[in-house]
């Protein structure tokens, strides 16, 4: 790999940059995606006024707080393409950090700030705590309702909720919400789960004024981030000559189409590459469906035939018809999207899945599948189920996950769930049967009543059960 040397600093007076956004859950994608494309902006002089101010909610969230300013705020992007191009850039966009633990009244004086304009948000599909069973924000959780009793709230829509409200109070005009996770109808999720909030916490009409006042766009966003560990570290240092204590690495693509509803403004994106349109569903299911639900087809059987990169899982021959024959199911569910060759899309997801030089971890991918599954791989065999089609490579996905989730019980460690506790009361109640998982798991749905979705799971488990980890690649 060879790169060009990268200047320390952003080539732009970053003294001038106001704040105009807030951004929730300053991660490595975050810093890959948005934060990015605002940096091209920068470069060419404008949306000085849009500058990000970053917000960590959870207490570990510090150390990020820490390392930006330790840096300025400031960090190396490396893009790694398959070839071996290299592309670094040193991010200038964000400009504060700020940790809503130690000090919530700056978070919630920040949110009420009339030049906050756009309070964006990746806090993973988890931090949107949605009930398994209605598929609502679930009000019953025990954090949201502490919360809601809480003077200085701690959780993401309290403190929404809370700066929302001193807007309305000071007649300041309310900021408009832009989800950027990887979630069905993200804004409109968002919307749901503040209202459902607001009418929880508050009763001074707050959620209805949130409800006809805010606008929550509903977004697409496109980018394979690893996660950052030492060897990026170490490859910035040797590659760019850089000492960089968090900087990101990443695929060379990236993707985000957004509905342009912004009733305070918003930078002038599109000079940067995003796509503003009225209607991002059909963008969105290609996605989720063809993107994450091929990771979550290769994240369990990788693991289970012992692979530790994106990459090598897709040289084995194993994973690779899993994910094809997932793919061929999924295509069939999503319609044709403005502008996009499905065909060419589905061709260069298998060309980004296989780039060697990002290091993507299946073990990332693996994270939180009772969050993943349900969201990204399910609604192809549900889809198909109302069709009266049959879903066979779906199945033998949710299957690995069985057979992998017995295992990790079973190996005296849990898998790496936030529902953890709920996976291991099923392999123990199934009697570590790994088929029994189907039945045990509600958000199968009605595929646990479907003959040849069961039929599938079964052979995939018998099937995957006898799979010798480290046999594989
Ligand atoms: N990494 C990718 O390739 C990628 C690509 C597209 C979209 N995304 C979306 O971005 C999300 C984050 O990915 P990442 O790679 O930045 O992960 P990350 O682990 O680097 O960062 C996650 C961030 O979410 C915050 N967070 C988590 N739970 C929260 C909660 N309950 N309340 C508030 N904040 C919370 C954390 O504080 C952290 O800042 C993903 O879950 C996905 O929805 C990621
Ligand atoms: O980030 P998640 O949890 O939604 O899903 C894991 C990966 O599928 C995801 O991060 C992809 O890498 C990303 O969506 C690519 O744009």
């Amino acid at each position: 790999m060879v790169a060009a040397v990268v200047p320390n600093v952003p080539p732009y007076d970053r003294e001038d940059i106001t704040p105009g956004i807030m951004h929730i859950g300053v991660g490595n994608f975050h810093r890959s995606h948005q934060a990015m494309y605002l940096d091209r902006l920068l470069r060419r002089g404008i949306a000085m006024d849009w500058g990000i101010v970053g917000v960590g909610l959870l207490p570990g969230d510090a150390r990020m707080g820490a390392v930006l300013r330790e840096q300025a705020f400031t960090y190396t992007l490396v893009e790694l393409a398959g070839d071996g191009g290299v592309t670094a850039t040193r991010i200038g966009s964000i400009i504060d950090h700020l940790h809503a633990p130690s000090d919530p009244i700056a978070v919630l004086e920040s949110l009420a700030s009339p030049a906050i304009r756009i309070v964006s948000l990746t806090i993973t599909e988890g931090g949107y705590n949605t009930s398994e069973a209605t598929g609502e924000f679930d009000g019953t959780d025990p954090e949201v309702l502490a919360d809601a009793r809480r003077v200085t709230p701690r959780t993401v829509f309290g403190m929404l909720a809370a700066g929302l409200r001193r807007r309305r109070e000071r007649g300041i005009a309310p900021f408009t919400v832009v989800s950027c996770d990887n979630i069905v109808g993200n804004g409109d999720v968002t919307r749901r789960a503040l209202v459902a909030f607001a009418r929880l916490a508050h009763d001074d009409g707050l959620a209805e004024w949130i409800e006809g006042e805010v606008a929550f766009p509903n977004s697409m966003v496109d980018r394979i981030t690893p996660v950052t560990g030492d060897a990026e570290r170490a490859l910035v240092r040797d590659l760019l000559g850089i000492e960089d204590a968090w900087p990101v690495v990443c695929e060379p693509f990236a993707q985000w189409v957004i509905e342009d509803d912004f009733p305070l403004g918003r930078p002038a994106w599109e000079e940067a590459g995003v796509q503003l349109v009225d209607d991002v569903a059909p963008f969105e299911r290609m996605k989720l469906r063809l993107l994450n639900g091929s990771h979550q087809a290769m994240a369990y059987l990788g693991l289970l035939r012992g692979h530790t990169f994106v990459n090598e899982a897709m040289g084995d021959p194993a994973v690779v018809e899993l994910v094809e024959h997932y793919l061929d199911e999924a295509a069939g569910t999503v319609p044709p999207v403005a502008g996009i060759d499905l065909a060419a899309y589905r061709m260069r997801l298998m060309e980004r899945f296989g780039n060697a030089n990002i290091r993507d971890t299946v073990e990332r991918l693996a994270t939180d599948a009772t969050d993943r599954i349900p969201t990204f791989l399910l609604p192809v065999a549900q889809d198909r189920l109302r069709a009266g089609l049959a879903s066979p490579a779906t199945a033998r996905a949710a299957a690995a996950w069985a057979v992998h989730s017995v295992r990790a019980v079973r190996s005296g460690g849990a898998p790496n769930d936030r529902r953890a506790d709920r996976i291991a009361a099923a392999v123990a109640e199934s009697g570590a049967d790994a088929a029994g998982l189907l039945a045990r798991c509600e958000w199968f749905g009605a595929l646990r009543d479907d003959a040849a979705f069961v039929e599938a799971f079964e052979q995939g488990v018998r099937e995957f059960a006898t799979i010798d980890p480290g046999a594989g690649g």
